[in-house]
C-alpha cells in the first residue's frame, strides 16, 4: 500500500490492554474450585488472591467481570478502532490468554444471538451500518481474507485448500503480506458472515483436557476497508486485523503426547517469540526486535510498535487451580502497555475502487460500439429484405442475437463490478443497522452507569476526605514510638511485596524455561528419529553430495535444495503419474537383504549363545 509521505499525520498512542474474566465453569464449580480473582471495576484493577496475603494488583484500561456482556466489550474495545478503521487507519485487536480462557468466545461469540456475537461478527454490523451513514460523495471497497498459523505453517481458511502451506514475504511497497492468499470483496454482513463460517469450519480444532472445543492455531481474520471521496478524489485503505491466538498450555497439565504434544510445543513457542517481541519493543534498548523468529509475529509486525492503533484482550480464568497461568497472562499483558505505536492514515494512490471504475467505463464503452453497431443495422435489413435473401435475413438475424447477448452480458459483467463499490448512504442494511442500535442502546446504558459511577466516586472521595482529617487529628494524638512502629510495618510490607513479585518473577522464568525445555526434547527426538534415518539409509557419499547442494532461505527459513524436482520421492511421483504409460520394472529385492553369508550366520548364532549364557540364573 503506498502512502502518500505529504498527506500523513502520525498517531502515537500505547497499546490498550484489557482484561476479560470469564465464569468458574461447572465443571470446576462440581470439583470445588474456588474465585481467587479480586476486581475493582472502578478502578480497573485486578488482583489474584491465593493465599489470603494482600496480593499486588495490576492496572489495565479496563477490567471486564464475570459477567460483562459481548456488546459491553464491542462498544469499550471495538468500537474506536473500527472508526478508526473506516478513516483509512490500521487496527488491530487480539485475544491472548491460557486455553480455555474465553479467546473464541470473546472474538467470534455465537452469532445466531444477537446479545452473544462477538468482536468479529459485531464489526460486520459497525462497518455495513457506517457504511449506510455515509455522505453519498464517499465509496467503498471492502475485502476479507481469513489465514490460520498452525504449527508454524501458514493457511488459507478460504480456500479450497486450506491445508496448502502458504509463504510469507515482504516488500518495500506493501510490506510484509502471505503470497496467494485469497481476498474476497463483500457487500452484505450476509456475505461476510458466510465467509467467517466457512473459515471457522477449516480451522483446527480438538478436543483437550481443558477445552471441548480447542483452537490449536492462531487465527487471523483480516478486514481492509478502501474508501473514496469524489469530491476529494482522495482514496484511503483502513486494515483491520481480528486475531485470536491459540491458547498457551502447560504440557503437564494437558497430558499431551505425539501430534498434539507438537501443536502445544509450536503454539507455547511462538507465544514465548511474542513475549521475546514484546520485550525488546518495551525495554527500548534492543535495536534489533526478533520479529522474523516466528511467523505470528511477522505478520503481526504493524500491530506491535508499528502502523496500528491496537488493543489486546488478556483473557483470564478465575478458578485457584489456573492461579499461575493467570499471573503470567497478566504480567505479560502489563508489560504489553507500554508499546507504543504510530498509527497514521493510508493513502492510497491507485486503489480497487479505481481500478473497479476504469473496468466499468471500458466495458460501457464496448456496449456503446456494439450499439453504434445494432444502429446500422436496419439499413441493412432494408437493404437485405429488398434483396429477398432469406438466408442473409437469417444472417443478420443472428448476428443482431449475437450483439445482443454480448452487449447483456458485458452489462451483467459491470453490474458484478458496481455491487462490490457500496455507495455511502445507500439504506441497503436494515439489520445493520439493527446491530448498530443495539451498540448505541448498550452505549447509552455505558454512559448512564458512566454517570452513577461518577458520582458514586464524588460521594466516595468526600467521604474519603473526612476520614482523612479523622486521621491526620488521631495521628497527631499517637506517641512518636506508634509513628515509628506504623513506617517500619510499611517498610516491611513494601519488602514483602518486593519478595513476591520476586518470587512470582522466579516462577514465570522456571514455567517459561519448562516450556522451552518441553520443546527441547521434541526436537531432540525429532532430529534423533531424522538421524537414525539419514544413517541407516543414506549412503555417505550421497550425504555430502545432498549437504552441497543445500542452501539456506533466510527469507522463508527454511533449507532449499537444488535440482528438488530429481530427487527419489519426486522421480517417483513422476513415474506413478506416468504409471499408465511405463511398465514399472520388477526388483527382487530378497536376495539382497535376507541372504546372510553362511560365516556371518554362525558368528551371529555363537555371539547369541554366549550373551544368553551370561544372564545369571534365576534362584
Ligand atoms: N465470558 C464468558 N461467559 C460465558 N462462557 C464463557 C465465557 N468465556 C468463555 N466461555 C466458555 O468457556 C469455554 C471455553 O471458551 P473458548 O473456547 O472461547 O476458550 P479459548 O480461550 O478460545 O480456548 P482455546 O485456546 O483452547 O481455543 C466455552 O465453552 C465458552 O462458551
Amino acid at each position: 500500500m503506498a502512502n502518500s509521505k505529504t498527506d500523513v499525520q502520525t498517531e502515537v498512542e500505547n497499546v490498550r490492554v484489557f482484561v476479560r474474566v470469564r465464569p468458574l465453569t461447572k465443571k470446576e464449580e462440581a470439583e470445588g474450585h474456588l474465585n481467587v480473582l479480586l476486581i475493582d471495576p472502578k478502578e480497573n484493577l485486578i488482583a489474584l488472591n491465593k493465599d489470603g496475603a494482600n496480593p499486588k494488583p495490576f492496572k489495565f484500561d479496563q477490567v471486564f467481570g464475570e459477567d460483562s456482556t459481548q456488546l459491553s466489550l464491542y462498544r469499550v474495545i471495538a468500537v474506536p478502532i473500527v472508526e478508526k478503521a473506516l478513516q483509512g487507519y490500521n487496527g488491530t485487536i487480539f485475544a491472548y490468554g491460557q486455553t480455555g480462557t474465553g479467546k473464541t468466545y470473546t472474538m467470534s461469540g455465537n452469532y445466531a444471538k444477537p446479545e452473544l456475537k462477538g468482536i468479529i461478527p459485531n464489526t460486520f454490523s459497525h462497518i455495513f451500518s457506517q457504511i449506510s451513514r455515509a455522505s453519498g460523495e464517499t465509496s467503498f471497497v471492502v475485502t476479507v481474507t481469513y489465514l490460520e498459523i498452525y504449527n508454524e505453517e501458514v493457511r488459507d481458511l478460504l480456500s479450497t485448500d486450506p491445508n496448502k502451506k502458504l509463504a510469507i514475504r515482504e516488500r518495500p511497497d506493501v510490506g510484509v503480506y502471505v503470497k496467494d492468499l485469497m481476498g474476497f470483496t463483500v457487500d452484505s454482513i450476509e456475505s461476510i458472515t458466510e465467509l467467517l463460517n466457512r473459515g471457522n469450519k477449516n480451522r483446527v480444532t480438538r478436543s483437550t483436557l481443558m477445552n471441548d472445543v480447542s483452537s490449536r492455531s492462531h487465527a487471523i481474520f483480516t478486514i481492509t476497508i478502501e474508501s473514496k471521496n469524489r469530491s476529494s478524489n482522495k482514496t484511503t485503505v483502513g486494515k483491520l486485523n481480528l486475531v485470536d491466538l491459540a491458547g498457551s498450555e502447560r504440557a503437564s497439565r494437558t497430558q499431551a503426547t505425539g501430534e498434539r504434544l507438537r501443536e502445544a510445543s509450536n503454539i507455547n513457542l511462538s507465544l514465548s517469540v511474542l513475549g521475546n517481541v514484546i520485550s525488546a519493543l518495551v525495554d527500548g534498548k534492543s535495536s534489533h526486535i526478533p520479529y522474523r523468529n516466528s511467523k505470528l509475529t511477522r505478520l503481526l509486525q504493524d500491530s506491535l510498535g508499528g502502523n496500528s492503533k491496537t488493543a489486546m484482550i488478556a483473557m483470564v480464568s478465575p478458578a485457584d487451580i489456573d492461579y499461575e497461568e493467570s499471573i503470567c497472562t497478566l504480567r505479560y499483558a502489563a508489560r504489553v502497555k507500554h508499546i507504543q505505536n504510530h498509527a497514521r492514515i493510508n493513502v492510497e494512490q491507485r486503489g480497487l475502487i479505481e481500478g473497479f471504475e476504469h473496468e466499468i467505463a471500458e466495458l460501457q464503452e464496448k456496449i456503446h460500439l456494439l450499439s453504434l453497431q445494432e444502429q446500422k443495422q436496419p439499413k441493412k435489413k432494408k437493404e437485405r429484405a429488398s434483396a429477398h435473401k432469406v438466408e442473409e435475413l437469417k444472417k443478420w438475424e443472428e448476428e443482431l442475437q449475437k450483439t445482443e447477448k454480448e452487449k447483456s452480458d458485458l452489462m451483467q459483467k459491470i453490474s458484478l463490478i458496481q455491487k462490490r463499490i457500496l455507495v455511502g448512504g445507500e439504506n441497503l442494511f436494515e439489520k445493520a443497522q439493527h446491530q448498530a442500535f443495539l451498540i448505541e442502546s448498550t452505549g447509552a446504558e455505558i454512559e448512564n452507569l458512566d454517570k452513577n459511577h461518577q458520582q458514586l466516586e464524588e460521594t466516595l472521595s468526600k467521604k474519603g476526605q473526612e476520614r482523612i482529617d479523622v486521621e491526620e487529628k488521631y495521628s497527631s494524638l499517637q506517641e512518636e514510638d506508634a509513628g515509628t512502629g506504623k513506617k517500619i510495618k510499611k517498610v516491611q510490607a513494601y519488602l514483602n511485596e518486593v519478595k513476591e513479585e520476586y518470587a512470582d518473577k522466579e516462577h514465570e522464568y522456571q514455567r517459561e524455561m519448562e516450556a522451552l525445555l518441553d520443546n527441547n526434547r521434541l526436537l531432540v527426538r525429532e532430529t534423533q528419529l531424522a538421524c537414525l534415518m539419514i544413517d541407516s539409509y543414506i549412503p555417505k557419499e550421497y550425504l555430502k553430495k545432498i549437504e552441497a547442494n543445500l542452501i539456506w532461505n533466510s527469507e522463508t527459513q527454511e533449507y532449499q535444495m537444488r535440482g528438488v524436482a530429481y530427487t527419489g520421492n519426486n522421480m517417483r511421483k513422476r513415474q506413478s503419474a506416468h504409471s499408465e504409460c511405463f511398465t514399472p520394472v520388477k526388483f527382487e529385492m530378497k536376495p539382497v537383504y535376507h541372504k546372510y553369508p553362511e560365516k556371518k550366520r554362525e558368528r551371529k548364532m555363537v555371539y547369541e549363545k554366549r550373551s544368553f549364557s551370561a544372564v545369571p540364573k534365576a534362584r
